[in-house]
């Protein structure tokens, strides 16, 4: 595995650029960038590098932007970013080992969310794709795609009696957990609906997943859950939490108890992951806001002025295969772990920017009539132009 540049520009926000400057976080991010050099030169030819020099030039970039201005936001360089951290295909690799995803959701009002997100992880390179769901929604998903591994094991209250839910609830977490360790990541919540019972056993699967040590990306109905329950997170590195400006709107006033305030976008984003204790927010919107508490990186490249629903779906699967494709990076890095960069953050970054190039790509071609799927389609070729697959 190569090293990531994980390089970042800086948007100038000169009011506090002084303060930022002489922050200990300032100069933990310059011992971070320089941590991820020297780049390896096996690694650039893998993963499409032409030639070393590209790596100094990232870094270069990044360091002259972060010692002479100095902000709380930086944009990330999240091509560099997707380039160091997706996998070389190699021959010697055997099915698995580019990633197993489970997408925890689907439910009677919900297929197309759980479909979307365990799609993309596939389209975005994970060798298997799971989905675990209702049995009312598992027949609807696997007619979507025979692609994807479809288990209907999840119930809602209106199945279950009342005397029959612990015996219930306790085979759930016995058949999930029968595959938990396998998976490199898992997403929870797209399409998962509000059943309070369905709740329940959900919340014992991200608790199991947690003793396993599996990143765990939230999203959707997973946020409501979370958010009401927020031990369910709190104080795990491993968690990503991906709201939409709804969702987010409800983490802050439970968790902060006051508003959404844009003008301090960053600090109350830091606070909040600060709050809830050591998780990655992803704040979802005109910029992608990340921030794992310490510092917050953001994607604002340009994607789509469509906004059909579904593409949060797209995200999720995509952050779930990326942060598994960090974490396995930097891992194997050999760098101290004072000095790692946070592979769930590079996770967002690189989940960020694939969906944004694939919506532009999507609109590009169908304008006004671009649906989910279509976004879906130009995953590949987004990933491609970045990161060609040479082998
Ligand atoms: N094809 C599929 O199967 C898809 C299924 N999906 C699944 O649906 C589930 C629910 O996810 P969600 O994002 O639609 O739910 P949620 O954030 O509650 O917003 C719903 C709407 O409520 C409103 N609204 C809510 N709060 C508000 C507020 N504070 N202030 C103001 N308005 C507020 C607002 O509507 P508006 O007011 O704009 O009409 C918002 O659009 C989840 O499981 C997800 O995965 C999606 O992934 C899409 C594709
Ligand atoms: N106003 C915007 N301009 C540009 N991009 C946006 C805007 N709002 C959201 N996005 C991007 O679209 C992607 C999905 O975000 P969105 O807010 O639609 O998620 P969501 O509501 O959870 O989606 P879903 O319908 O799948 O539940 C994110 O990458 C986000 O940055
Ligand atoms: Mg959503």
């Amino acid at each position: 595995m190569s090293r990531p540049t994980g390089a970042w520009r800086h948007q100038p926000q000169p009011q506090r650029g002084l303060m930022w400057a002489a922050s200990p976080a300032f100069r933990r991010q310059l011992v971070l960038l320089r941590s991820l050099l020297p780049c390896p030169s096996h690694s650039s030819v893998a993963a499409g590098f032409p030639s070393s020099t590209r790596c100094s030039s990232t870094f270069l970039r990044a360091s002259h932007a972060m010692a002479t201005s100095a902000g709380t936001v930086y944009e990330a360089d999240a091509e560099a970013v997707v380039r160091r951290i997706t996998p070389p295909l190699d021959r010697a690799r055997h099915k698995g080992q580019a990633g197993k995803i489970a997408v925890i959701g689907g439910c009677r009002e919900y297929t197309g969310a759980p479909y979307f997100a365990a799609i993309s992880a596939l389209k975005v390179g994970a060798d298997l794709s799971h989905v675990f769901c209702t049995k009312d929604a598992a027949t609807v998903i696997k007619s979507y795609s025979p692609e994807l591994i479809v288990h209907p094991i999840l119930e809602e209250s209106y199945s279950v009696r009342d005397d029959e839910q612990a015996s219930v609830s306790y085979n759930i977490l016995t058949e999930v957990a029968k595959w938990m360790g396998r998976f490199d990541c898992i997403v929870v919540g797209p399409g998962l609906g509000r059943d309070s019972f369905l709740l329940d056993c959900v919340s014992n699967i991200i608790r199991h997943a947690r003793e396993a040590n599996i990143p765990t990306v939230v999203d959707g109905d997973g946020l409501f859950l979370v958010t009401n329950n927020l031990s369910l997170v709190a104080g795990n590195p491993l968690a990503i939490l991906t709201p939409n400006v709804y969702e987010y709107k409800r983490l802050v006033q439970k968790v902060l108890n006051c508003d959404v305030d844009d003008e301090t976008a960053s600090d109350q984003l830091n606070t909040l992951c600060q709050k809830i204790g050591e998780v990655t927010i992803m704040r979802k919107g005109k910029a992608d806001l990340i921030s794992d508490g310490k510092t917050v990186t953001q994607v604002s490249i340009f994607g789509s002025p469509r906004r059909c629903g579904g593409q949060g779906d797209i995200l999720s699967g995509s952050v779930a295969v990326f942060a598994s494709w960090a974490r396995h990076f930097i891992l194997s890095s050999e760098q101290p772990i004072e000095k790692r960069v946070n592979p769930m953050t590079l996770g967002c970054i690189a989940g960020s920017l694939l969906l944004r190039k694939s919506a532009s790509h999507a609109f590009e071609k169908n304008k006004r009539s671009t649906v989910t799927s279509d976004i879906i389609e130009f995953l590949g070729k987004s990933l491609e132009d970045i990161c060609p697959a040479a082998y």
